[in-house]
């Protein structure tokens, strides 16, 4: 029933000996299983966790799965921007290259919270993470052209809005909608950085993984119900990986950067996500919260 219902497999058979590959909030998940095949293709993978004792214990599973050695933890914790600037500093310091970045680290449906910074817990973690995350290691990513950014979305994202004079939930929250107005801000992203990186060899894609049983369900005893209910017609982690990783894999694919995908193929996006002013505005916003420069 799951084959039936997973469609989408990447198939390409492209090895990665000599690249290097972050992946953040793999230590559980899709995110595990797509760092688990980076590995398996011979790329220098690192897992970027706020867990390091979850995500060494993943290390050591991944090294003795697949045989390769550099699959190395690093701490990130996407809540905090001094834990994301202190990631990008040492991966600076240490990497000379970085050729596939996957944002796939995510949260949902939390109780109301901040962050260490003060932004709601869905839209600092799910998207303001990711973009500062990305902001640090761009220059290293067009250095190491043909390079790829993939942001893990959701089919959620088509009940999201961006109400800019709510954007940390303060005014009115919902749970279930903080999370679909965060993973439509991840399409509005992927599709202003591609706008911006266009000619630079830096391409990105976002993504849709389908529906994957993970940890991610972990806040909501009703959502926990459902999965087991259809336990039966929910993707594997494995499974879920696959359209991250045909993104990231897949060549060819730089014509269509911005784009987002659902089981290995292009996917419709919401109204909302195809709003140019939206992405624009949404990317000034994000770039004053995190005290970024506006270009
Ligand atoms: N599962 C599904 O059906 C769907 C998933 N997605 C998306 O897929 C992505 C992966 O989710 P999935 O594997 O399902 O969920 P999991 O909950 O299994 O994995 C989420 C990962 O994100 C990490 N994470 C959470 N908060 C932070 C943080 N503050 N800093 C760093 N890492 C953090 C978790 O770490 P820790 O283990 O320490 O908590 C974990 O490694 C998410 O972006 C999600 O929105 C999209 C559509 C459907
Ligand atoms: C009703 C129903 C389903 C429920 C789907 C749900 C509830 C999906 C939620 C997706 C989320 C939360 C994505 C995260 O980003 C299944 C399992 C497909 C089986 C067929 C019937």
């Amino acid at each position: 029933m799951r084959k039936m219902l997973s469609t989408g497999v990447c198939t390409s058979t492209i090895q990665l000996p000599g690249k290097v590959a972050v992946v953040t909030g793999a230590n559980t998940g899709i995110g595990k299983e797509t760092a688990k095949e980076l590995a398996q293709r011979g790329a220098r993978v690192y897992l970027a966790c706020r867990d390091v004792q979850k995500g060494e214990l993943v290390a050591r599973e991944i090294q003795t799965v697949t045989g390769n050695q550099q699959v190395l933890v690093r701490k990130l914790d996407l809540a905090d921007t001094k834990s994301i600037r202190a990631f990008a500093k040492d991966f600076l310091a240490e990497e000379k290259h970085l050729h596939i970045l996957v944002n796939n680290a995510g949260v949902m449906m939390c109780p109301y919270s901040k962050t260490a910074d003060g932004f709601e817990m869905h839209m600092g973690v799910n998207h303001l993470g990711h973009f500062l995350l990305t902001h640090l290691l761009i220059e290293k990513l067009k250095e190491s052209a043909p390079s790829r950014v993939v942001n893990v979305s959701s089919l959620a994202h088509h009940l999201g809005r961006i109400h800019f004079h709510n954007l940390q939930g303060e005014k009115f929250y919902s749970a279930g909608l903080a999370y679909c107005h965060s993973k439509l801000a991840n399409i509005l992203f992927t599709r202003e950085l591609a706008r911006r990186l266009k000619g630079s060899g830096v391409t990105t894609y976002s993504v849709h993984p389908g529906t994957v049983d993970s940890e991610l369900v972990r806040h909501s005893s009703v959502m926990r119900w459902i999965w087991w209910l259809f336990s039966f017609f929910i993707k594997t982690p494995q499974q879920g990986a696959q359209t991250s990783l045909y993104c990231a894999l897949t060549e060819g694919l730089e014509i269509l950067s911005g784009n987002h995908f659902s089981e290995c193929n292009v996917a419709w996006v919401s109204a909302k996500a195809r709003n140019e002013t939206i992405a624009r505005r949404l990317w000034d916003v994000s770039c004053d919260l995190l005290g970024i420069t506006r270009d």
